[in-house]
């Protein structure tokens, strides 16, 4: 598999704080390549640095082969980077924007194929302020198309967005790689990054910590289950901790969710102890492991394979 970005070591310092630490990793051409991690983690520096936004202070990056330190300016009319929607102009007409920025390239692609590629045909003559959220955020995409980018960086592309929008938006992505390019996403959503994502690097404090497909990083946790049921009063916590196989507990005032890597034993012996303790198991609920389980089992406990 060809790796269209590589990075060694790549380290970059605020003060005595590594926001990122040593990283390095391929990404491969034709991928969704998703970057998790929690707030201050170090994502948007890393793809900065990447988009060549940023110098990092030690290590070598390279971008479609070439070292982003000797040829910043080549690699920024090869890829494409989405802009926060609130730093498009908006009092400026979409088609106006549009011939701003291809402007900005050498070689611009035909705008009425981008334009069409995102449904704006009829959007062209409205102003930007007049648009909702999810039409903002696909001239976002639009813009980052116009120079026919072999690599697109979305940073956050679905913030904000309502459940509706982020499916489009989700859906636009996916039309992204059937074109053949490969994307580079950073989400706080690990449903967004299940969906989407080929390989996900887990980022935290500044240092990779996992990379892999959503469904190997799931299947790292041992096929953990969470066991649900409605949290009545009765239920003695430090009891229901010593239950076979169960490695975290979510107590919450409505509802208990044990997660357990070995589902049998301990349903067996929580509908044991509720009969010892005179209480009812009611309203079970059983959960497959997720994307949200192995974020947060990583950063909170540290684990990891990176
Ligand atoms: N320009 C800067 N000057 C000083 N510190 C910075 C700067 N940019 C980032 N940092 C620090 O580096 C760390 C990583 O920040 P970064 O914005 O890359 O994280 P992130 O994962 O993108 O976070 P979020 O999800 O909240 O956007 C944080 O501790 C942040 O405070």
């Amino acid at each position: 598999m060809k790796a269209v970005i590589q990075l060694d070591k790549v380290r970059k310092q605020y003060g005595s704080r590594a926001a990122v630490d040593d990283i390095t990793m391929d990404i491969h051409e034709g991928e969704i390549f998703g970057i998790v991690g929690p707030n201050g983690a170090g994502k948007t520096t890393l793809i900065e640095i990447i988009e060549g936004l940023r110098t990092a202070d030690s290590g070598v990056a390279t971008v479609l082969g070439m070292d982003i330190r000797k040829h910043a300016e080549e690699i920024k009319q090869r890829i494409g980077v989405l802009l926060q929607s609130s730093s498009i102009p908006e009092k400026a007409k979409v088609k106006e924007v549009f011939q701003l920025f291809a402007s900005f390239y050498k070689k611009p692609v035909d705008l009425q194929k981008v334009t069409r590629f995102l449904g704006l045909e009829d959007k062209q003559n409205e102003y930007i302020k007049s648009l909702s959220g999810g039409w903002k955020q696909r001239v976002s995409l639009a813009l980052t198309l116009i120079n026919d980018p072999a690599i697109v960086f979305l940073d956050e592309p679905s913030m904000g967005l309502d459940p509706n929008a982020r499916n489009e938006m989700w859906q636009m992505i996916l039309s992204l790689k059937q074109e053949g390019r490969t994307i580079v996403v950073t989400t706080h959503y690990m449903e967004e990054a299940e969906t989407l994502c080929d390989r996900v690097a887990l980022i935290d404090k500044g240092r990779l910590i996992a990379l892999d497909t959503p469904k190997k990083l799931i299947s790292l946790l041992g096929g953990t289950r969470r066991i649900g049921f409605k949290n009545t009063g009765h239920a003695d916590q430090e009891a229901l901790s010593k239950l076979s196989g169960v490695t975290q507990i979510e107590w919450k005032p409505d509802w208990i969710k044990l997660h357990s890597n070995d589902k049998d034993q301990t349903l067996k012996q929580l509908f044991h102890l509720a009969e010892q303790e005179n209480w009812l198991v009611s309203e079970l609920t059983l959960e497959n492991t997720s994307m949200n389980d192995v974020f947060s089992e990583m950063t909170m406990h540290g684990k990891g394979n990176g």
